[in-house]
């Protein structure tokens, strides 16, 4: 009796051991009777051995707007510094992992919590996740944010008038929504929620849009002075 009591006193104190958001994590689930498995290799030491911090930079804004552009200019510009990066692009993951979600506003929410799920994993290998997705509805891109722990969602809006994205209709996607042949379509016939406060906001000045180099220069300054490009 005496050792099945001393076993669960010690079971209770190594889930109290378990982070709260962790122990949350393991009662949301619809999974039963699961236990965290802790890794003898922590955020803090892939940290140090990359030189850099854990973090999600999380581009929205609409079709058109630029995000893949910052995306890939961002990651080149980390890799050329020797920072390890890694694109999550909201169009390259609905060919795989969200191939069986389409635009209504239930598919975009579980399309982004998928991700902000993927990004919280990148982020806890110790690497700068880039997420450049339109992720339209300001409360599944918190629900992101919310995830993970500290200051580590760097949210960057791409603040690009409708007019400027319909116009570089790179993909001829605007011209299908307008002629009625796409529905359901950003900016169109669909809502984009602007952030209420973001971390970055990229738009453009008297008109001209900066360069890309220019874009990615403005999220690398924002990651220097936070500390995430070193690890003390
Ligand atoms: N109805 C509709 N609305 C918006 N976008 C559409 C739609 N249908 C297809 N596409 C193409 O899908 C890309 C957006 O995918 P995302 O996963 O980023 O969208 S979302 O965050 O779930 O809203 C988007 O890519 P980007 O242009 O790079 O933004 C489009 O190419
Ligand atoms: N800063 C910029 N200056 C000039 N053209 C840009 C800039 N950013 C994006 N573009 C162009 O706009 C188009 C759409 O950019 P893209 O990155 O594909 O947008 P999104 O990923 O938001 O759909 C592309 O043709 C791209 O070359």
């Amino acid at each position: 009796m005496c050792s099945v009591l001393s076993n669960i006193i010690n079971q209770s104190s190594k889930l109290s051991e378990v982070s709260e958001e962790k122990f949350v994590m393991s009662t949301l689930s619809n999974s039963t009777n699961i236990f965290w498995q802790e890794s003898p290799v922590g955020k803090l030491d892939r940290q140090k051995l990359l030189n850099q911090k854990g973090c999600v930079v999380w581009i929205t804004g609409l079709s058109g707007s630029g995000k893949s552009t910052l995306a890939c200019s961002l990651s080149r510009e980390l890799h050329s510094r020797g920072k390890l990066s890694y694109i999550l692009d909201g169009d390259n993951l609905r060919h795989g992992l969200n191939k069986n979600l389409g635009f209504k506003q239930e598919d975009r929410t579980e399309n982004i919590r998928r991700v902000g799920e993927v990004a919280k994993l990148f982020a806890d290998a110790g690497l700068i996740c880039i997420a450049s997705l339109i992720s339209p509805y300001r409360k599944d891109r918190d629900a992101c944010r919310a995830m993970l722990p500290d200051a580590n969602f760097i949210e960057v809006f791409m603040n690009m008038p409708l007019e400027l994205c319909e116009a570089r209709d790179t993909k001829g996607l605007y011209k299908l929504a307008r002629s009625g042949k796409i529905k359901g379509f950003t900016g169109i016939d669909d809502p984009y929620e602007p952030p209420l406060s973001c971390e970055i906001e990229i738009q453009q000045k008297d008109g001209v849009c900066a360069a890309p180099g220019a874009m990615a220069g403005q999220v690398v300054s924002y990651l220097e002075e936070k500390g995430y490009l070193q690890c003390q």
